[in-house]
């Protein structure tokens, strides 16, 4: 075979008190698609950081083009043809998309560009990543800035592509789209490292996958003679227990209802909400599928009260208008709330995560305005023991912890209040196959104890394992509510993508 493009020896890093990589050899050809897999926390965002020069190796070699090379800095890295799309993202939310590519571009390249916004506009139709290069990207969705990542990288030629978990917030479409993209940029010779916790998107995707366990390789496969199913078991062993389906329930009490819920864009570039009518019940799971940008960060906003724009009667908590109330307020009548923003919204990245503990349990954890410190300790302690959360200790800073952990921490934060009403995004984002199942019995279990649920997700195959009852969010308006089980995948997807509007038969549940 011809020489790698990329090879690692030996490569180790080493974080006070955690051994992130140990001994990490791999090679990398052109061309090749290769999966990085592992659990969470299993070391692979710290390894491909070292690749793209966020970090530097403690111990190892990195040879580029059969040659020792030392890369310091991701300016290096693009320079060298490296591009990477990071799982959070690191676009800046006061600048538009266009100064934002425009600040990842080096000089040379800039000068030699004549026009980069129509650069944009044609690369974005050219792999229908579409965004608009004059919104300000504070105003896109989670999914669109995921666009803007990856339309940055597209726009300058790159020989090796790292991709950390690119799909977990894409629509199956845009999915489909990106991977007509991949192939196409590897049948151009170009390697693409790519990151993912989605077994069936590797199977199909990828040439050879490398699985990371403990900072170590512990295996590798060609994914195209494996099953989902059969990697998993390599990833976490068999003792895990992997997600199966739930049995559904049906309820009737009415908990938090929404009236005719329309509201104004809150940017200008935002889609809004028009004549939302949701009910969620005591006791279900309830799903709203769609794609990104349609409205969800809305409805999200305006549910969990951070935006408080709405009348008060549009929002009832039972017999009580709450649509003006505050989210304390909220909160203090039993509601829980998981954005989609895990870093930043759902927990402050330089806090410890007993200090976030805090943030959502204050109530609870203080009387009269003096916190019961030996409390919150013992409270961190159990969150982190419970869901399995890898980190240090409760002090640790939120932003030292991998994606998943860090998920498993929020959802397990809000999940142990034991509230009336969970609102969650992506419950299961970045998280690995075997967390993801715990996730979802600790879901199904709050269910079961009589919580109402709504989940906000765009994936359409983890809607149908949890939710009782579905509907499909589209430019601010909501579909009619369907029983899972007299839906289909087909039907939810074509409802995503406006279906419904023109009220064609919507079978009520
Ligand atoms: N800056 C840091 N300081 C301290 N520890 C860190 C730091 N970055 C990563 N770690 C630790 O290194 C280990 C590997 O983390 P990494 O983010 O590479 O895992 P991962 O395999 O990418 O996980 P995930 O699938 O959840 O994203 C974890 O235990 C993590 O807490």
């Amino acid at each position: 075979m011809d020489t790698p493009l990329l090879e690692l020896w030996n490569i180790s890093k080493f974080f006070p008190g955690v051994v992130a990589n140990d001994k990490v050899n791999l090679k990398l050809h052109q061309g090749e698609i290769l999966a990085l897999l592992g659990e969470n926390g299993a070391g692979k965002s710290t390894l491909v950081k070292m690749i793209y020069g966020v970090n530097s190796p403690s111990e190892g070699a990195i040879m580029w083009n059969n040659r020792e090379v030392t890369i310091s800095s991701p300016n290096q890295a693009r320079a060298m043809g490296i591009g990477m799309v990071f799982q959070h993202f690191s676009v800046f939310e006061t600048l538009t998309v266009l100064e934002n590519i425009q600040l990842g571009l080096d000089k040379e390249f800039l000068d030699s560009v004549s026009d980069l916004r129509k650069l944009i506009i044609d690369k974005s139709e050219q792999y229908k990543l579409h965004v608009d290069p004059d919104r300000y990207v504070h105003s896109l969705s989670i999914g669109e800035r995921q666009r803007v990542e990856i339309l940055r990288c597209l726009i300058q030629d790159v020989k090796l592509l790292i991709l950390d978990e690119p799909t977990s917030v894409l629509a199956p479409q845009e999915i489909e789209g990106l991977f007509e993209v991949l192939n196409q940029l590897s049948s151009e010779g170009c390697a693409i490292l790519f990151i993912s916790h989605k077994l069936k998107e590797v199977t199909s995707l990828c040439h050879r996958a490398v699985i990371l366990r403990g900072g170590k390789v512990t295996g590798e496969c060609d994914p195209t003679k494996e099953t989902p199913n059969s990697i998993a078991r390599m990833m976490v062993g068999d003792e895990t227990q992997l997600s199966e389906s739930y049995p559904k329930t049906e309820t009737t009490d009415v908990i938090l209802k929404t009236n005719n819920l329309t509201l104004s864009p809150s940017h200008p570039f935002g889609c809004g909400l028009e004549n939302v009518n949701l009910q969620l019940r005591t006791g279900e799971i309830f799903g709203l599928a769609g794609v990104a940008g349609n409205g969800q960060e809305d409805l999200l906003a305006v549910l969990s009260g951070e935006d408080t724009r709405s009348n008060a009667d549009s929002i009832q908590w039972q017999q009580i208008n709450i649509g003006d109330w505050d989210a304390g307020k909220r909160r203090e009548l039993g509601l829980a709330y998981v954005p989609a923003n895990r870093l930043g919204q759902g927990a402050v990245p330089e806090m410890s995560l007993e200090e976030n503990t805090l943030l959502t349990h204050s109530r609870a954890l203080s009387s009269r305005g003096v916190i019961n410190f030996p409390k919150l300790k013992q409270l961190a302690q159990q969150l982190i023991s419970h869901n399995q959360v890898k980190c240090r200790n409760e002090n640790s800073q939120a932003k030292s912890l991998s994606g998943g952990n860090l998920q498993k921490f929020i959802m397990g934060r809000e999940v142990a209040q034991q509230p009336k009403v969970l609102i969650c995004a992506h419950p299961t984002w970045g998280v690995d196959i075997g967390a993801a199942s715990a996730i979802h019995r600790q879901l199904i279990a709050l269910r079961d104890s009589g919580t109402a649920i709504l989940v906000v997700s765009e994936d359409i195959d983890e809607l149908f394992i949890l939710c009782d009852r579905l509907a499909a969010i589209y430019e601010g308006q909501v579909s009619d509510a369907v029983k899972t089980s007299n839906t289909s995948i087909d039907q939810i997807g074509e409802w995503i993508a406006g279906g419904f509007v023109s009220h064609a038969e919507v079978a009520n549940a």
